[in-house]
C-alpha cells in the first residue's frame, strides 16, 4: 500500500528548482534509499517531502490517512544542538513534542512510550546522562529513539552515520534494518553505496532530475548505477547486494 505519491515534483528554493521530473511511491514497509552527488537536491526533496518547503511545481500526497505528525525524522544536521545542555531522557521526550503540543508537561502514558524507544535503542543506562557527554554513536541513537517516539510508521534520515566511525556505523545500519524488519518504513539519504545496496529495498537515484527509480536488485545491473557509481567507487556486489571482494585493500 502506498504511503508516498510524488508527481511531476520539482523540488528549490524561491522559485529556482534544483532538482525536477522526480516520480516515484513510497509503500508500507519499503526501505528506500536517496543517492546522488554533493548538492544534487536529494536533502531539499527529503525537506518537500516532509512537507518543510514547498513544491517549486508538482505534487507530494500523503496516502492511507498517513499525518504529518506521524512522521519521525532525523535530519542531516541535528536540529538538538551538540552542546545543548538536557539530559538524554527530556530530549528523547521532546519527540512527543508534536503530539502534546504546548501542554508543559508529559502525561505517563507519554514517558512510558519514551521508556519504550530507550530501550529499544539501548540507551535506558543514558537515560539521566547530559546529552552534550554522550560519544557521537550514542547522539545518534538517543535521536533515532526521539524519532521513534513521533512514529511507529515512516522514519526519515539524512546522512545518519556522517562522522560515525565504522562499527559504530554498522551496528546504527543493523539497527534501523531491524526497526524496518518490525514494519517501519524508511527513507534514508545516503552517501554509503555499499550500505546503501545491501540494505535498502529500493533506490532513488537523484542528480537534478531523477535517474533510476526501482528495486535495489534492478538497480545493480543497471545502466544508471555504471553511469553514477561506476566512477566513484568501483566495487561490484553480487545479486544479493554483498560487497565482492575485488582484490583491492
Ligand atoms: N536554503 C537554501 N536556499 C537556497 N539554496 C539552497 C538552500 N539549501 C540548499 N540549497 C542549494 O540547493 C542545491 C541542492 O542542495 P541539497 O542540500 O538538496 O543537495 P544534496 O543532494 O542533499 O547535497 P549533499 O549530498 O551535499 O548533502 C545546492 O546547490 C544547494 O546549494
Amino acid at each position: 500500500m502506498s504511503i508516498i505519491k510524488v508527481d511531476n515534483l520539482a523540488v528549490g528554493y524561491e522559485g529556482k528548482s534544483v532538482a525536477t521530473g522526480l516520480n516515484f511511491t513510497v509503500n508500507e514497509g519499503d526501505y528506500l534509499c536517496i543517492i546522488g552527488e554533493n548538492g544534487a537536491g536529494k536533502s531539499t526533496l527529503m525537506k518537500t517531502l516532509l512537507h518543510l518547503i514547498k513544491p517549486i511545481s508538482g505534487e507530494v500526497s500523503y496516502m492511507d490517512g498517513l499525518m504529518p505528525y506521524e512522521i519521525g525524522y532525523l535530519p542531516q544536521h541535528t536540529i538538538v544542538q551538540k552542546d545543548f545542555p538536557a539530559s538524554v531522557e527530556e530530549i528523547v521526550l521532546s519527540g512527543l513534542l508534536s503530539k502534546s503540543g504546548l501542554r508543559p508537561f508529559y502525561t505517563k502514558t507519554e514517558k512510558k512510550i519514551a521508556q519504550r524507544a530507550m530501550e529499544k535503542m539501548d540507551i535506558l543506562d543514558l537515560k539521566k546522562k547530559c546529552y552534550r557527554n554522550l560519544s557521537g554513536g550514542q547522539m545518534q541513537r538517543v535521536l533515532l529513539a526521539r524519532a521513534l517516539c513521533a512514529t511507529s510508521k515512516l522514519l526519515v534520515l539524512d546522512e545518519p552515520v556522517t562522522g560515525l566511525d565504522p562499527k559504530v556505523t554498522e551496528d546504527f545500519y543493523k539497527l534501523i534494518k531491524q526497526l524496518n524488519d518490525e514494519g517501519l518504513t524508511i527513507i534514508m539519504v545516503s552517501h554509503d553505496m555499499p550500505s546503501a545496496i545491501r540494505y535498502s529495498s529500493k533506490i532513488l537515484l537523484v542528480n537534478q532530475t531523477q535517474k533510476f527509480f526501482g528495486k535495489t536488485k534492478d538497480y545493480i545491473s543497471s545502466t544508471a548505477r555504471k553511469e553514477f557509481d561506476g566512477e566513484l567507487c568501483a566495487f561490484e556486489v553480487d545479486d544479493q547486494g554483498k560487497e565482492k571482494d575485488n582484490g583491492i585493500n
